[in-house]
Order: structure tokens, then C-alpha cells, then sequence
């Protein structure tokens, strides 16, 4: 077809909120009963085939019932990843040809297939899977990866009809080629919708990719695969592998061909693919695209002017929502004398004493489980350090059990020694350090929040007084890739707040963005000249 086609204007999927007797709880509800009823083959997918992959079983569970085994995935071995490798270059040439619109039409059917049909299936699987409410499920799984599919095809469009001025007789062009190479995503465990975008967004550009999710994210990666091949998705452009990685980045980084990494997850896992690509340079084809959104510490730091309402909320919202599992969750606060002796101490922790962790099925729980046994006992030696420290002392919380569940309560603990461990440790859980200042020392407290901590992924500042708010932000600057005032810091929504983070915390890539997309593309520029010169001499010659 000859036409410059435009494409839908994409807009924010609406968030369900399955209050008590509504019929989208009681879908979601059926739906939960049937997957906890599985107990699946979670397999590889490549080159279009599901098949297991050789190295050792994996139980999938469910993090809030540790018992109750959801699937069994296996680890890839350096065959399957040679396979998984194989495939993706395969299929480049096939993919590569087929016009944008026909790939953009995948990932919009994929995006409308799950604001419909496949909704409570990706819930249900993230709930199940992952320990999420249905509300934390329903604002990753469904709305924000919807969003992801739907906003990138239009950054994508934009992006293409990007085209240089030409100076007249020649007419200059811009071919957005795909990298020449295949791209490897690696995704969390904590947001199906991350696992989906990293990469789909690359496959949206022409790309075909070679896919590891976490294996705790196995159970919903399973679905998001299915839902990608019902959306029309051709075999070997995303290839899925499964288990922990270190067989398959063997393979992957040593690939010639090898053209990018597009992942999320920890700084030490980044910061040591991005060595072994270092040390592997010289074999590839192309310099690699390294695009790495990794950990944080996030900080809130209250002004003595802020609302004491709207501050306890995104405390308590901020730091045990998703049990603390955000990259970008409030993990340190910075709170004036006045407003924690005044009565926010005390509210905030019998607020935090008063949430609900438990089974994510029971709908009035608050919460859920930590991922894993790792994470559990991550989070147990926190507290360990944090209650046998004199600096520190614990006011609600601060205790844990895995007897059916990885269980750790919520958790509130002021420490007078703002350079402690706990205020510059990533922990990953439901544990808020809070650092009280005398209200005259603001300024020295907002500088020493700035650069204690070696991340700058997210942050807040809660004040009325205009002036403050303006100095902050102009302090914080570069100590947060998403800074929020008068808000919590976690709760990015795609094509409104662009998320990321720089220093320890990733290349801030902005994902859902066109800053990721055109990481993807590698253009070459075209010159055409309509009647080009045929004398080689220059008028001032004479
Ligand atoms: N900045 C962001 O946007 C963002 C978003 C979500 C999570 N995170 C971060 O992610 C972390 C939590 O997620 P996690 O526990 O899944 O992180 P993780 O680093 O443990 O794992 C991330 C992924 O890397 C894989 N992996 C580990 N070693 C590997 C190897 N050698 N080769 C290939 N893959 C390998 C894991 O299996 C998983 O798929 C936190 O640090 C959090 O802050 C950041
Ligand atoms: N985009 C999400 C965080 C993703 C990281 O885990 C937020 O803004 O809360």
C-alpha cells in the first residue's frame, strides 16, 4: 500500500478498581480459582516452539503460599541460548521487511486483546505468581503494559516521520534501520508490564530479541508470551528463554551479532553484563546499546510547611505498597522535628501496624508476600542490623515469618545517623528509614539526602511554601530521574511521567518513551542529488 498512514492517538487505559460486588471482581475472581488450579509446563518459546528448557527444574509458587507450586520452568542451558540466538537472526530478515504499520498493528491487537479478553488472565497470573493485590496487579499487568503497547506506537511513528531539511536540488532522507544484530531483554520479577515492554519495544522497531524474564515472573511471562502470539506475532521474533541467565548471557554476549541489552533489574546484575560486554567488545559486529534501568533508594523529605495528611499517605502508600517491591518505593524519609513529635510518628506507625499482608485472593488484604526465600532473608538480616543498632529504633513492624508465606510486616524505624546503612542500602522491602531534623537544619538535611545514597532513581518533596519547593528542586536535580512534589514517588504512568533514574540507578532511558525507543534504531542518512555537478573545478579557481 502507498500512503503515510497516521496511527490511533494513544490514551491511558482506565483503572478497574473491583470494589465488593462489582462483576469485574467476580470475573477476576473465577479466573484466580482456575490458574491456582494449574500447574503448568512453563516452558521456552523459540522460533514460535514451546519446549523446556534442558537444565534443571525450577518451582514456580506463590510467594504468599510457598506450598502451592504454580509451574515448573527449567534453567537454559548454552544450547538453548545457541537456539534461542539462532532463531532471533533467522527471523531478522522477515521481520525487518514487514512495514511498521504491520508490526504496530501486533502490539496495538496485543494492547486491545488484554484491555479485553486477556485482562484477568495477566492479573490473576501476576497476583498468583507474583503476590500482588488485585488493584498493584491490575495497575501493572493490565493498564500500564496496555499503555506501554499502545504509547509506543506512537512515539515509534513520530520518531519515523523524524526527516532532515534538504537544500534545493538534493533531497536528504532518514532510514530508521533496525540494529544490525539481535536485541537481548532482560527483565524483574516485580512488573509484568516492565517484562512485557523490554521486549516488545525493541520488536516494535524492527528488532528481533532473545527474552530471559526472572523465573519468579515466570508464571505471568508464560501468559504475556501467549498473548503476544495471539496478537499475531510471527515465530522467532521474540524468543523466550527461562531460569536464572548466566547460561544464556554466556552465549549471548559472546554473539558477534550480539546488538543490545534492554534491561531491568539490579545494579550489581547490570554492572556485570556491562563488564563481560566491555571485556567482549572487539568481537562485535557493532557497538552494543546498553539501556539499564536498575535500583534505588528513594527518598521523601518533608518541609515543616508540608500537609501532615497528604504526607502520611505517601509514606504509607509510598513505602508498603507491593510490599516496598517498587524500584521506586519510599525506602527513606526526611521529616522536620515538628510534624514527627506533633503527631506523625504515632500516626504512621499505627498506620503502618494496622495493614493487612496476607493471601493477595483474600481482596481486604493491603498486601502480600516478599518474592522469594532470597528476598525474605534479605530483608530479615535489615532488620537484624537495623534492631541491634543503638543509632536506630524500630516503631512498628520489624518482624517476619515464612511459615506458610515470605511474610515480612511492614516496617517504620527513625535513625539519628542519616549516613547509616539503611539510608543508603537498597533492601527491596516494606522497611522506611526515617532521619528526623530540627526544623531549622532543613537545608542541611535536603544536602546530605542529595549524594548519601549512590542511586538517583526517584524522589519527593512534600511543602507549601512555594520558595522551598523551588530551592528543592533545584538541589535535587540530579538526585532523582523522577521527582515528585506534594506526591509519593512511586506510580509512573506511561506517557505522563516518563520514568528512570541516572547515576547507580540506570542510563535513564525513560522507559515508555521515545528516549528508549530510539536506543533501538540505528539511522542511516541518504543524500540524493538531482542533478549533481560534472565540473570538478571551483568558480574562485577563475
Ligand atoms: N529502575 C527501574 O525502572 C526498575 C524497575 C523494576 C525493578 N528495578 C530493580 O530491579 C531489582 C529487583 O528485581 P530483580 O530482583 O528481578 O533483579 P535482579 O537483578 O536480581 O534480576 C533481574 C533479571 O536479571 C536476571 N539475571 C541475573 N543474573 C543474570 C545473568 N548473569 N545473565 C542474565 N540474566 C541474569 C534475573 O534472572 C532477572 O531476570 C531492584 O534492584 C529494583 O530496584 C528497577
Ligand atoms: N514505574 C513504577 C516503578 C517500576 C519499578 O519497579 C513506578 O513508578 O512506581
Amino acid at each position: 500500500m502507498d500512503a503515510v498512514f497516521s496511527v490511533p492517538e494513544p490514551r491511558n487505559e482506565p483503572v478497574r478498581d473491583y470494589a465488593p460486588g462489582s462483576p469485574e471482581r467476580a470475573s477476576l475472581q473465577r479466573r484466580l480459582a482456575e490458574l491456582a488450579e494449574e500447574r503448568l509446563e512453563l516452558t521456552m518459546t523459540i522460533d514460535g516452539q514451546q519446549r523446556m528448557g534442558a537444565g534443571p527444574a525450577i518451582d514456580v509458587v506463590q510467594p504468599h503460599r510457598h506450598g502451592h507450586v504454580l509451574g515448573v520452568t527449567h534453567n537454559a542451558t548454552n544450547a538453548d541460548a545457541v537456539a534461542a540466538v539462532t532463531a532471533a537472526k533467522k527471523a531478522a530478515p522477515m521481520w525487518r521487511a514487514l512495514s511498521f504499520e504491520d508490526r504496530a498493528a501486533i502490539f496495538l491487537r496485543a494492547a486491545e486483546l488484554l484491555a479485553g479478553p486477556w485482562r484477568d488472565t495477566l492479573n490473576a497470573a501476576t497476583m498468583l505468581g507474583q503476590s500482588k493485590t488485585a488493584y498493584q496487579a491490575e495497575i501493572d499487568s493490565a493498564c500500564e503494559l496496555i499503555d506501554f503497547l499502545r504509547f509506543n506506537v506512537g512515539y515509534a511513528h513520530k520518531l519515523l516521520a523524524e526527516q532532515p531539511q534538504s537544500s534545493p536540488g538534493v533531497w536528504n532522507r532518514l532510514d530508521h534501520r533496525p540494529l544490525e544484530g539481535f536485541v537481548y531483554a532482560i527483565t524483574p520479577f516485580n512488573f509484568t508490564a516492565i517484562a512485557g515492554n523490554l521486549p516488545s519495544a525493541p520488536a516494535l522497531m524492527g528488532n528481533t530479541v532473545v527474552w530471559k524474564p526472572a523465573p519468579t515472573q515466570q508464571f505471568a511471562a508464560h501468559f504475556t508470551m501467549r498473548l503476544f502470539e495471539a496478537a499475531g506475532l510471527p515465530p522467532g521474533v521474540i524468543n523466550m528463554v527461562t531460569g536464572h541467565g548466566v547460561e544464556v548471557s554466556e552465549v549471548v554476549l559472546a554473539d558477534p551479532d550480539f546488538a543490545g541489552v534492554h534491561f531491568t533489574g539490579s545494579t550489581k546484575v547490570f554492572q556485570m553484563l556491562w563488564r563481560t560486554i566491555g571485556e567482549n567488545v572487539a568481537r562485535y559486529r557493532s557497538y552494543p546499546r546498553l539501556v539499564g534501568e536498575t535500583g534505588g533508594k528513594d527518598f521523601v523529605i518533608a518541609h515543616a510547611s508540608a500537609d501532615v495528611d497528604a504526607l502520611h499517605t505517601a509514606l504509607v502508600r509510598g513505602a508498603f505498597d507491593y510490599q516496598g517491591q517498587k524500584c521506586s518505593a519510599a525506602s527513606r524519609a526526611y521529616v522536620p522535628r515538628s510534624l514527627w513529635e506533633g503527631g506523625l510518628r504515632d500516626r504512621l506507625a499505627a498506620t503502618a501496624d494496622s495493614l493487612s499482608y496476607g493471601d493477595v485472593t483474600d481482596f481486604r488484604n493491603f498486601g502480600g508476600a516478599v518474592i522469594d526465600a532470597r528476598a525474605f532473608a534479605r530483608h530479615t538480616k535489615a532488620l537484624e542490623l537495623i534492631s541491634g543498632d543503638d543509632a536506630c529504633r524500630i516503631l512498628a513492624g520489624g518482624t517476619a515469618d515464612d511459615s506458610e508465606g515470605y511474610f515480612v510486616r511492614p516496617t517504620v524505624f527513625e535513625c539519628t545517623d542519616p549516613a547509616h546503612e539503611s539510608f543508603t542500602t537498597e533492601y527491596f522491602g516494606p522497611i522506611l528509614g526515617v532521619h528526623v531534623f530540627d526544623d531549622d537544619r532543613f537545608e542541611e538535611a535536603v544536602a546530605q539526602a542529595e549524594s548519601i545514597a549512590p542511586y538517583a532513581l526517584t524522589g519527593s518533596i512534600f511543602a507549601t511554601d512555594r520558595r522551598v519547593i523551588d530551592w528543592a528542586g533545584e538541589t535535587l536535580r540530579y538526585a532523582a530521574g523522577n521527582f515528585y512534589i506534594n506526591d509519593k514517588p512511586t506510580g509512573a504512568v506511561v506517557g505522563q511521567q516518563p520514568f528512570g533514574g541516572a547515576r547507580a540507578s540506570g542510563t535513564n532511558d525513560k522507559a515508555g518513551s521515545w528516549h528508549n525507543l530510539v536506543r533501538w534504531m540505528s539511522p542511516r542518512t541518504i543524500k540524493e542529488t538531482f542533478v549533481p555537478p560534472t565540473d570538478h573545478r571551483y568558480p574562485h579557481m577563475g
